[in-house]
């Protein structure tokens, strides 16, 4: 049996916008997503802000209601069936919501677990596996006040994981981590993996993708765009080189002349304070370093790395691709 089976799942937001006179328009948010997710399986959904990945968790794990299709969660119809849905799942969500903050980690668990039905007698058992598993045993009786991001997003993951779900949804758990507990919390979820829970994943960390899931789907304007192993996407961009180029100051003029050189196929910046990373896609051995940097045209450059694609080069790819058609429309009701 599979652990997530989502059919042409379509989400559509009703909202009243516009002052004096309001007007109803409507977001698709999600507009006929299909995947399987396999048990024990790590799947990653990837995509840009606004793209429908929340909303295509919610529906999976029953806080939101498909305007169309179905979703499966082992077997199991999200809309029909939800509350055995919710005995087979955890959902856990990134940011500072939903803990005590005056409680310590282990009167958290021990909150939740009575919240969650789980019996006096397993309780005490679960809770020492969990934080053996999230890795904060001997900080377990400390207040959450006191926890670091990356503690407490440990700590989320064992409260989502207390009554036993055979899959958990983990929604951006790293954002704001550092990238030392973010480390250590991949290394969480990949255990948890490995010890059989179903993990749907969420995250904006390319390298955190790649090194977790064993299949992603590329989701951009609420359909999915590409879905495979990491090689598989990575190979969509094989035929391509990058040239990681450190610029100052470089504007949209800048960027725009770097797409115009032929044999460039795409570019994308990174800002890290005044300094930027310009990522230059270009045919595979087009050696096109000279017309390249002279695009930049007077714009102060650092160092220039010439490497091969990673994951986050096919990410931009294919929803570059992406992005001619794929906008959430809103259009009046
Ligand atoms: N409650 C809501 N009412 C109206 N529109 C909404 C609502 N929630 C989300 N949307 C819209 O639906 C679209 C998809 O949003 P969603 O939160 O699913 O995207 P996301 O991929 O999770 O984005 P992010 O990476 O920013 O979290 C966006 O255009 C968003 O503005």
């Amino acid at each position: 049996m599979l652990a997530i089976e989502a059919d042409a799942l379509r989400r559509t937001y009703t909202s009243r916008t516009g002052w004096p006179r309001s007007r109803r328009t409507e977001t698709e948010a999600v507009r006929g997503v299909t995947f399987e997710v396999k048990p024990g399986e790590l799947f990653g959904l990837l995509g840009p802000n606004g793209a429908g990945k929340t909303t295509t968790i919610k529906m999976l794990n029953t806080l939101l209601l498909p305007t169309s299709g179905t979703a499966r969660v082992f077997g199991h119809d999200v809309a029909r069936d939800p509350v055995a849905v919710r005995h087979r799942i955890g959902y856990v969500f990134g940011g500072d919501r939903g803990l005590y903050d005056r409680l310590s980690a282990l009167d958290n668990l021990r909150y939740f677990a009575e919240l969650y039905g789980v019996g006096a007698r397993d309780q005490k058992r679960r809770i020492a596996e969990l934080l053996d598993l999230v890795g904060l045993v001997g900080r377990e009786k400390e207040r959450v006040e006191g926890y670091s991001r990356g503690m407490r997003q440990r700590l989320h993951i064992a409260r989502g994981l207390l009554h036993h779900p055979d899959v958990l949804f983990l929604d951006e758990p790293s954002i704001g981590v550092d990238p030392v507990a973010a480390r250590d919390l991949r290394r969480t979820v990949a255990d948890l993996a490995a010890a059989g829970t179903t993990v749907l994943l969420t995250t904006h960390y390319m390298a955190e993708a790649d090194e977790l899931c064993d299949r992603i789907a590329v989701i951009a304007g609420g359909r999915i765009r590409a879905l495979g192993t990491p090689g598989s996407l990575k190979s969509r961009v094989g035929d391509r080189d990058v040239l990681d180029i450190e610029a100052y100051g470089a504007g949209d003029e800048v960027i725009d002349r770097v797409r115009r050189v032929p044999g460039v196929r795409g570019a994308s910046v990174e800002d890290r304070g005044a300094m930027q990373t310009v990522s230059v896609q270009t045919d595979r051995g087009a050696e096109l370093h000279a017309p390249v940097l002279a695009a930049f045209d007077g714009v102060r450059l650092g160092r220039v790395v010439s490497r091969e694609p990673s994951l986050e080069d096919a990410y931009i790819a294919i929803v570059e691709e992406a992005a001619g058609s794929a906008a959430p429309e809103e259009v009046p009701a």
